[in-house]
């Protein structure tokens, strides 16, 4: 990718010419280790005005609610639910990215690389995942500028400088996986298309500005679960060039090519998975990004919302907007639900009362919404901020089963049919 004001910056033929196009500095990003099988093998190769390299010395910065460490508060098994995060409102305080971030819950070490958090990020004015889910944002890489707007997703990788504008309130979700990087699922039997298709996914174009500023640039660094800031007299988006299979990259999730049962019985929720970020256990998740978008639900005999079940996989669910099918009520735009591993789950009472009675007509379902799931095989911790600091958490969401009642009936007879 060459900005258009300077054809030609990519070298041809080589990436580390004695001197490059333009007189601009060679960088190589590696997303694996070199010596990666090809497929896995990720990197890509900047042409810049001035390397990375030339900056003062990184300093520890504050981590507001940002926080890896996983022992804060004791271990909950409990459904948790949280309504919807708040937003500071302007007139109190101007919030930016970094500062807006706050941890909710995660597992795993960062210097062995192998972990997980799921964080929330409240603005005005990192190897992550981003689900706006109130507020367009552009986001400026080195790679180039992306505009996302609510029902899009974005993918920023280990190590890819970036910088956020919101245009007002805006809240949103992130995923951040240590050591691992998001892919496309295999398709087994689906074949060559479905889902997410590749053709759909979108990378910047390179975008540069030659700016020189005395008071400097701050660049945060996350390292180590912890916040470092250094300075520099030039803006970090000096990107002219670049090539490479390292990227940023959107999607937007109405491209989604939703499959689904067209007989009878619910299918598991992985016919639904955008990406996934894979262990080295075949088929196991470190986390995988699902989605529950509008489609038809035809199936016959069936109780087509989720099923009640317990899983070995953390289920951490938000919502982007309208409501969720498993619950209408409680489950808000811009809230949260964790499902801890084994911790039982599933439709409130009034929707397993009206589904077990319904009339089973092909009809829309989620039509107008989007809730979204990180499952993960880590035992997730919930931080201090999300079990207290947040205020959000909803602590009669244990209610919504209360009032299940037995059906049981054990002179029930098969009706003849
Ligand atoms: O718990 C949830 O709401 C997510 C979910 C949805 C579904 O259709 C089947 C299983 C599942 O965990
Ligand atoms: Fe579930």
């Amino acid at each position: 990718m060459t900005n258009p004001r300077c054809p030609g910056a990519l070298p041809e033929g080589q990436n580390s010419p004695q001197v490059c196009p333009y007189g601009l500095y060679a960088e190589q990003l590696s997303g694996s280790a070199f010596t990666c099988p090809r497929p896995a093998n990720k990197r890509s190769w900047l042409y810049r005005i001035l390397p990375s390299v030339k900056h003062k010395p990184f300093i520890a910065a504050p981590c507001g609610d940002l926080t890896e460490n996983w022992n804060e508060v004791e271990p909950d098994p409990n459904q948790l639910r949280w309504l919807p995060f708040s937003i500071p409102t302007p007139t109190k305080k101007k919030v930016d990215f970094a500062t807006g971030l706050h941890t909710i819950c995660g597992a795993g070490d960062a210097k062995s690389r192998n972990g997980i958090d799921f964080l929330f990020t409240i603005s005005r004015c990192v190897f992550v995942s981003v689900v706006p889910q109130q507020g367009e944002i552009l986001i400026t890489t080195e790679f180039g500028k992306m505009l996302v707007e609510p029902n899009e997703i974005c993918v920023i990788q280990q190590g890819m400088r970036f910088s956020v504008d919101v245009f007002g309130a805006t809240r949103g979700y992130i995923l951040e996986v240590y050591g691992a990087h998001f892919e496309l699922p295999d398709l087994g039997p689906i074949g060559g298309n479905g889902l997410a298709n590749p053709r759909d996914f979108q990378c910047p174009v390179a975008w540069y500005e030659d700016r020189h500023v005395a008071a400097g640039y701050t660049i945060i660094n996350k390292y180590q679960g912890k916040l470092f800031a250094c300075q520099q007299d030039f803006s970090p988006f000096n990107v002219v060039a670049w090539h490479g299979n390292y990227t940023p990259y959107k999607y937007n999730l109405t491209n989604f090519m939703v499959i689904n049962c067209v007989a009878f019985d619910h299918a598991d929720p992985s016919i639904f998975t955008v990406l996934t970020a894979k262990s080295t256990r075949p088929g196991v998740a470190i986390a995988d990004f699902v989605i529950f978008p509008p489609r038809w639900g035809v199936a016959d005999r069936t109780f087509r919302p989720p099923y009640y079940h317990r899983n070995c996989m953390s289920e951490f669910m938000g919502l982007i907007k309208g409501h969720y099918e498993a619950k209408e009520e409680g489950f808000q735009p811009g809230g949260a639900s964790l499902h801890s591993i084994m911790t039982p789950h599933g439709p409130d009472v009034d929707c397993f009362e009206k589904n077990s009675r319904a009339e089973l007509k092909p009809e829309r379902v989620a039509e107008g919404t989007m809730a979204f799931m990180f499952e993960s095989s880590f035992s997730m911790a919930v931080t201090k901020w999300g079990l207290q600091t947040c205020q959000t958490l909803d602590k009669n969401y244990y209610q919504c089963w209360e009032d299940l009642c037995s059906h049981f009936d054990p002179s029930w007879k098969p009706s003849k049919q």
